[in-house]
């Protein structure tokens, strides 16, 4: 797992870090890592034009002896300083001993000729949208040639949410230190952050226990484990699927298809969908009967496709009476936003999927915050909310938060939603502890979407027929992440 700390968090640790260092040692740090992922980049320095946008912080600083690393190796550095009375002393000390270039934000020509932009406008000490003439130069360096790499944070990203007042430097690379940062892969900050670089400078053992964090394919392959020896078809969790009606058999087929591709245990269908599933899907258990009859499961998916009149409003109080592990998706949560308590008095988890007008009608915007958004309706409802969005946010009641990293904007086409569904269900039945299962879930939803986008425009039956071989590369990767 890759843990997202905040901004107190990296303070706190910075603190302890820069007393037992000598001055400067962490800002070298820094400013080496970024150096070098810059040279990446730029695949050499000899001959190459760099500017650096310079604010008059730390981050600043860091700009300012990344470019002075650059400029030892024959780069071509110019520094716009934006606050030319507060730059970083030390920084500018080193840049001009390396032959680098000074000027003020009035000349930034340097910006229409760059090979790279360096953004040290503002890091962890950004508070809201970029001022005036930072946004300005922040958007010609967006028009001009340069490569857009972000110090620590793009300037104007609010670092612990993603959140964007107005202007923020649009990074194409953003190099960060000591941790990864919410607001550099959730949110609106995500689109500005581009691929994100971590760089160690030392932080780790003294950073607190992260709350919010990403799963990687290796964490995601310890959910898809193949059967062992000792498996039967009901030993590993039965899920049961109430979605789709007569007349709108789609949801129905799409999220027990993604079950069944998921885990090829036991999958049982309720509703009133059941011819359209069974010609699909011969391989599931279906009845028109209600959940209560349809043999035992050990959780529930109820709502994609089953509209909210009085019948489907019973069925799924039914579910949610039950002992067991119930993901509450699409109509279900129309219709358990009007009766929360249904959701609220249950003491089995819960896992609500909202998009984001599901998310409002519970009573409260997402806005930019996703992730305290996410955590506040989780604890409301003593209920895991798995956000849905190009970086889909879990969160459980007690505040743990995962930040899906695998999304991809193909996934934003009809019946995707009863995909993921139908997936999270089938995971849920193992009973592994449902906020990272939601996770995992969403992982795979998002690895397959990936796949299947590939080969073109996507459609969500594209997403059911790639899952298979996507649960065998997840898999594969995590058996070579482990070593085995
Ligand atoms: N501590 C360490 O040892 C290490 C720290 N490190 C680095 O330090 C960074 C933190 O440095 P920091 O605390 O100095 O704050 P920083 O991010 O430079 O921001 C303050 C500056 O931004 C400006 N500014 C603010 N908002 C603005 C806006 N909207 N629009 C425009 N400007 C705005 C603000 O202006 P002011 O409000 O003061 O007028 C001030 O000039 C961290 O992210 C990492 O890069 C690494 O080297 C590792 C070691
Ligand atoms: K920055």
């Amino acid at each position: 797992m890759i843990g997202l700390s905040t901004v107190a968090d990296v303070r706190a640790a910075e603190d302890v870090l820069l007393a037992r260092t000598p001055e400067g040692a962490l800002m070298q740090r820094a400013a080496t890592g970024l150096a070098t992922v810059c040279l990446r980049l730029l695949g050499r320095a000899h001959g190459t034009r760099v500017t650096a946008l310079v604010g008059g912080g730390n981050n600043g600083g860091d700009a300012l002896f990344a470019g002075a690393h650059l400029a030892a190796r024959g780069a071509r550095v110019t520094a716009v300083l934006l606050d030319p009375g507060r730059a970083h002393p030390a920084g500018l000390a080193a840049l001009r001993r390396a032959g680098g270039r000074v000027t003020g934000p009035g000349d930034p020509d340097g910006l229409d000729r760059a090979d790279l932009v360096l953004d040290g406008i503002a890091g962890i000490g950004g508070r809201g949208g970029l001022r005036p003439e930072a946004a300005r130069l922040a958007e010609r360096a967006a028009t001009g040639p340069g490569i857009p790499v972000a110090v620590d944070v793009p300037s104007g990203v609010d670092a612990d949410t993603g959140a964007v007042e107005g202007t923020a430097f649009p990074a194409v690379h953003t190099v960060t230190f000591g941790a990864v940062k919410p607001g550099l892969v959730v949110g609106e900050g995500r689109g500005y952050a581009g691929t994100v670089h971590l760089v160690d400078i030392g932080l780790g053992p003294h950073l607190a226990r992260p709350r919010a964090y990403q799963l990687t394919d290796d964490d995601v392959a310890a959910h898809l484990e193949p059967p062992g020896d000792g498996d039967d078809k009901y030993s590993r969790g039965v899920v049961g699927i109430v979605a789709g009606s007569a007349t709108y058999p789609g949801a129905a087929v799409l999220c027990t298809g993604a079950a069944l591709r998921t885990r090829a245990g036991l999958v049982r269908y309720a509703g009133t969908a059941a011819d359209g599933v069974r010609a699909s899907w011969p391989e599931a258990i279906v009845t028109d009967a209600r959940p209560g009859d349809a043999g035992r499961v050990q959780a529930w998916v109820v709502g994609p496709g089953t509209g909210t009149d009085d019948d489907a409003r019973s069925v799924l109080a039914e579910v949610l009476a039950t002992d067991l592990p119930v993901v509450v998706d699409a109509d279900a949560l129309t219709m358990a936003a009007r009766e929360p308590d249904l959701v609220r008095r249950r003491s089995a988890p819960t896992v609500l999927t909202p998009h984001d007008r599901e998310f409002a009608r519970f009573g409260a915007e997402v806005g930019a915050d996703r992730i305290g958004s996410a955590r506040r309706l989780a604890a409301d409802l003593g209920a895991v909310v798995l956000l849905k969005g190009n970086a889909t946010v879990v969160a459980d009641p007690d505040g743990t938060a995962f930040v899906n990293a695998t999304g991809t904007t193909d996934l934003a086409t009809a019946g995707t939603g009863d995909v993921l569904s139908g997936i999270l269900g089938a995971l849920l039945a193992t009973g592994t502890p449902p906020a990272e299962t939601a996770a995992a879930a969403a992982h795979l939803h998002g690895r397959a979407g990936q796949a299947a986008g590939e080969s073109g425009p996507l459609i969500a039956g594209d997403l059911v027929r790639r899952l298979s071989p996507t649960v065998g590369r997840v898999r594969g990767l995590g058996l070579r992440d482990s070593g085995a």
